[in-house]
């Protein structure tokens, strides 16, 4: 278990670099560690005016300021669900349309009575359900990801399994399952009709299985009304966030055969007997269905009485609150908003959640830089929230070097993403004006480049006036190479002379023995002589063999480290001598 350990140091930093502007709350390890001007300062400020006080860069900011590793790629899978994203994959397409299950046995599972989002729901619950507000156990930690907790009765079903399978795409160094689960669910409430849910991240992955404790349908009312209590919430938010929870999906026979019989019917396949008549759909029919008399709950109306436990719930205050959801979908909608966003952030005692994850206006996306000999790459994408398409749009990209010079080029618009069930759209330009997939060439490694910014239409962009930092200290040579079979490579990392740069690294990216990511160090030998590219830079290089092995970079800077976002394989390098 020696990566964990390491891995959560890594995360430490990191978070806090990351919440140098945004959190409010304290994060005492980073703040000793990074000393406090970096506590206070983006990394724009740590590299290029290390002669400023603390108080020059005193900033207060309402979102954060990019670029924050952690709050970056959480604010990709919760804004950038899609169309063009630069994911590889978006949970949105697993729930659109909502009555999509992929698990089905018909293409997309057409007329099963199932849906990928009402297990997405259903799984974020039963994550939260072991929480216990006393002993600060449990909550939402992906234990649920543990076949101990999946075989438990209070967790009939194979929907967990399915949820897991499906969000783990999202999950990496800084998305944790836990934040996997809970983004699935926010997405799926969002999508398929209901309100916008305000998102936290930085869920932390449990090491082994919690203690039970998911309500089940045949218990009493009064265990419920405890249950709830031991997860936090109150008999009257009890009734809210099973209403929030049932306006989707419904009960399975084959999981609940005491609760729902075969129901024979083509356009139910999978026998599930829903709990309102828009079963794949956020409204308030949970409860007008229920006041009216009308509802097919089968945990209303089902035949048998033990398990009809909505029936319990929803009438344990004498109807009060399933009457005032159903007299106003409004503060349904409202209600359920504050509940699932409650529930989510139900986490084990000591895990600090970040701020809400508002989407940037501005975001550049896999920005990297490259050294070619004298010349440096400059590699990205742009993303322009709340844009849609406009052939009349100018985009430009500004980079400012370390003699206060600066240049730009101008960029191409490549495609539109959007969320939020199309809510909102972005538009994403490429860095390099002619080539897909391509980069801004020839910029002097001796001017080096510290920050971006953008000119829209003519309006500059830059984080108001913070720029978007970029650091040049280290970064990946294009003489990096691979050759022979099996393949070799080797890896070059080009450092800048006078930094202050103690280490530098490879953080191999893998899993440990619960399926958390690790990363593991491999310190580059700091070279005997210096192996000069230029003026400018001069190398540190390692072989490598592992033809499976995924990599960033990671160096240590004034005992600060720092890590390039773009995962690397040495099978992607050039040949060697060519
Ligand atoms: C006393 C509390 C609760 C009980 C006894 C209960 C019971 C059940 C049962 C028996 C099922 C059928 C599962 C299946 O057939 O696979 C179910 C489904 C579901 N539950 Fe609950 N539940 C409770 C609270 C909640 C809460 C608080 C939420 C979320 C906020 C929730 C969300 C769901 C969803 C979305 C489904 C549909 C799953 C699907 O169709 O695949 N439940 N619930």
């Amino acid at each position: 278990m020696g990566f964990p350990a390491l891995w959560l140091n890594i995360v430490s930093v990191r978070f806090c670099l990351s919440h140098s502007f945004s959190s409010r709350n304290s994060c005492a390890f980073s703040k000793a560690y990074l000393g406090p001007k970096a506590w206070r300062c983006g990394w724009k400020e740590m590299f290029s005016r290390p002669a400023l006080g603390a108080m020059a860069c005193l900033v207060s900011v309402q979102a954060y300021i990019w670029p924050s590793p952690q709050l970056d790629a959480l604010e990709a899978v919760r804004f950038d669900q899609a169309g063009f994203t630069t994911l590889g994959t978006s949970l949105s397409t697993f729930i659109t349309p909502c009555d999509l299950f992929v698990f089905g046995t018909t293409t997309g599972g057409a007329n099963s009575g199932r849906s990928d989002a009402a297990d997405w729901i259903r799984t974020a619950y039963h994550d939260v359900a072991t929480h216990n507000v006393r002993d600060g156990t449990g909550g939402l930690d992906a234990s649920i990801r543990f076949p101990e907790e999946q075989v438990r009765a209070e967790n009939s079903g194979n929907g967990f399994a399915n949820t897991v399978a499906i969000v783990f795409a999202e999950v990496n160094r800084y998305v944790s399952m836990a934040d996997a689960i809970a983004l699935g669910a926010v997405i799926a409430i969002e999508n398929c009709g209901g309100p916008e849910i305000p998102f936290r991240g930085g869920r932390i992955d449990a090491a082994e299985a919690n203690a039970p404790g998911v309500p089940q349908p045949d218990q009493s009312l009064a265990s419920h009304i405890a249950a709830f209590a031991r997860q936090g919430f109150t008999q009257t938010e009890m009734i809210g966030l099973v209403a929030c929870g049932h306006t989707f999906g419904g009960v399975q026979h084959d999981f609940f055969p005491n609760i729902v019989g075969e129901l024979n019917l083509t356009t139910d396949t999978e026998d599930v007997a829903h709990f309102d008549s828009t079963f794949v759909h956020f409204d308030n029919n949970i409860a007008t269905e229920y006041i009216s008399g009308t509802t097919q709950n089968p945990l209303v109306v089902g035949f048998n009485h033990t398990t009809n436990s909505d029936k319990r719930i929803f009438g344990s205050d004498g109807n009060h609150t399933m009457l005032s959801f159903a007299n106003s979908l409004e503060h349904f909608t409202s209600t359920c908003a504050n509940l699932y966003a409650r529930m989510l952030d139900t986490v084990p005692h000591g895990v600090e959640l970040t701020e809400v994850i508002q989407p940037l206006s501005v975001k550049p996306v896999n920005v990297k830089l490259v050294l070619d000999g004298d010349t440096i790459q400059l590699w990205g994408v742009v993303r322009l929230w709340n844009m849609t398409t406009d052939p009349t749009r100018t985009v430009q990209v500004v980079w400012q070097d370390h003699n206060d010079g600066t240049g730009n080029s101008s960029l191409t618009f490549v495609g539109l993403s959007s969320s939020t069930g199309g809510k909102y759209s972005a538009a994403w330009y490429w860095f390099n004006p002619t080539l897909p997939f391509g980069f801004i060439s020839g910029l002097s490694a001796a001017a080096g480049i510290q920050s971006l910014s953008f000119i829209v239409n003519g309006k500059l962009e830059d984080q108001d006036g913070h720029g978007f930092a970029v650091q040049d200290a280290f970064m990946l040579s294009q003489t990096s190479c691979s050759m022979g079979a099996p393949v070799v490579g080797r890896v070059d990392v080009a450092v800048r002379n006078g930094v202050n740069v103690t280490r530098v690294y490879l953080e191999q990216i893998g899993t440990d023995s619960v399926q958390r990511v690790s990363i593991t160090e491999i310190d580059i030998p700091r070279p005997a002589q210096a192996i000069t590219v230029n003026s400018t830079y001069s190398l540190w290089s390692m072989n490598l063999t592992d033809q499976g092995m995924e990599f960033t970079i990671g160096a240590e800077i004034d005992g600060v480290k720092y890590s390039t976002t773009n995962v690397l394989s040495f099978l992607e390098f050039p040949l060697c001598g060519t």
